[in-house]
C-alpha cells in the first residue's frame, strides 16, 4: 500500500525551478532510497514533503495515507506522522542524552494537542524499547549530547524522531562524517526500525551503502527523477550507477 505520494510537484527558491515534476511513492513499511550527486535536488525533496519552505511547491500534489498534505503547515505534517531527521542532526548539546529525548516528549504532548482535528498517531516508540534499539545511548543516557561521537549524535537524532508519533522517517544524509563501523551500526538500526513497522525515506550521497538497505531506489538528477525500481535493478544497472551516481 502507497504511504506518500508525491504526483509531479514543482517546487521553487525564489525563481528558481529547482524541483521539475518529481513524482515519487514510498510503500508502507518499506525503505525508499532517493539518491543523486551534490545538488541534485534530494534535500529540496524531502523539505517539500515536511512543509518546510523554502522551497515553494507551486504545483503537483503530496498525499500522506490518502489525506491531501500539500498546503499544510509543518507541524501539523509532523503530528500526522512524518519526521524529518535534518542533514546536521540538531540535538541540543548542553543537555544529556536522557535529557534530549525527554525533550521529544514535551514536542509529542504539544503534538497531541494540536492534532486534535487532524487523525493523528498517538505514541511514539517507548523510552525502553529505544534505549534498546540503541545500546550506546543506553550507555550514555547521563552524557551531555554535544560529547557524544558523531555517530551516536545521529542515533541520538533518530531516537528523537522514533519518540515522537513517527509512521515516515525521513532521514537527510545519516551516514555523512561516519566511520564505516558506525555506518553499519546506524545501518543496523535503521533496519531494525523498518522491521519493526516504521516506513522510512533515505536520502544518501553514499549510494553503495544506501542500496544495500533499500527495497526501492529513486535517482534525481536537476531536480528530475532519472531512475525508479527496486534496488537490486539499480545495483545492476552500471550506466545509471555511472552516469548519476558515479558508483
Ligand atoms: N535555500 C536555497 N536557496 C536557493 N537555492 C537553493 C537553496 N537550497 C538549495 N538550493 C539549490 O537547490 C538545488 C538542490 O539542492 P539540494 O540541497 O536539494 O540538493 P541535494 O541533492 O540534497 O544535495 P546535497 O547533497 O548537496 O544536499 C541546488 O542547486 C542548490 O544550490
Amino acid at each position: 500500500m502507497t504511504l506518500l505520494d508525491v504526483e509531479a510537484i514543482d517546487g521553487y527558491y525564489g525563481e528558481s525551478h529547482i524541483i521539475q515534476d518529481l513524482s515519487l511513492s514510498v510503500d508502507d513499511g518499506e525503505i525508499t532510497a532517493l539518491l543523486g550527486r551534490n545538488g541534485a535536488g534530494k534535500t529540496s525533496t524531502l523539505r517539500c514533503i515536511s512543509g518546510a519552505t523554502p522551497p515553494d511547491v507551486r504545483s503537483g500534489r503530496i498525499r500522506f495515507d490518502g489525506v491531501d498534505i500539500t498546503d499544510e503547515p509543518p507541524e501539523d505534517i509532523a503530528v500526522r506522522g512524518i519526521s524529518l531527521v535534518p542533514e546536521e542532526r540538531r540535538v541540543f548539546s548542553d543537555l544529556t542524552v536522557a535529557e534530549n529525548l525527554h525533550l521529544a516528549d514535551t514536542v509529542r504532548n504539544k503534538a497531541n494537542t494540536l492534532g486534535r482535528d487532524l487523525d493523528f498517531r498517538d505514541d511514539g516508540m517507548s523510552t525502553s524499547d529505544i534505549y534498546e534499539y540503541f545500546p550506546r545511548l543506553d550507555e550514555r543516557r547521563t552524557q551531555k549530547a554535544g560529547t557524544l561521537s558523531g555517530g551516536e549524535q545521529q542515533m541520538l537524532a533518530i531516537a528523537r524522531a522514533l519518540h515522537q508519533s513517527t509512521d515516515l522517517l525521513m532521514l537527510d544524509e545519516p551516514y555523512e562524517g561516519l566511520a564505516p563501523q558506525i555506518i553499519e551500526a546506524v545501518e543496523n538500526a535503521i533496519r531494525r526500525i523498518s522491521e519493526a513497522g516504521t516506513t522510512i525515506l533515505l536520502v544518501e550521497q553514499n549510494a553503495v551503502a544506501a542500496m544495500k538497505i533499500a527495497d526501492r531506489c529513486y535517482v534525481l538528477d536537476r531536480g528530475q527523477v532519472v531512475f525508479e525500481g527496486p534496488a537490486e535493478e539499480l545495483q545492476a544497472d552500471q550506466e545509471t550507477r555511472d552516469k548519476y551516481l558515479g558508483v
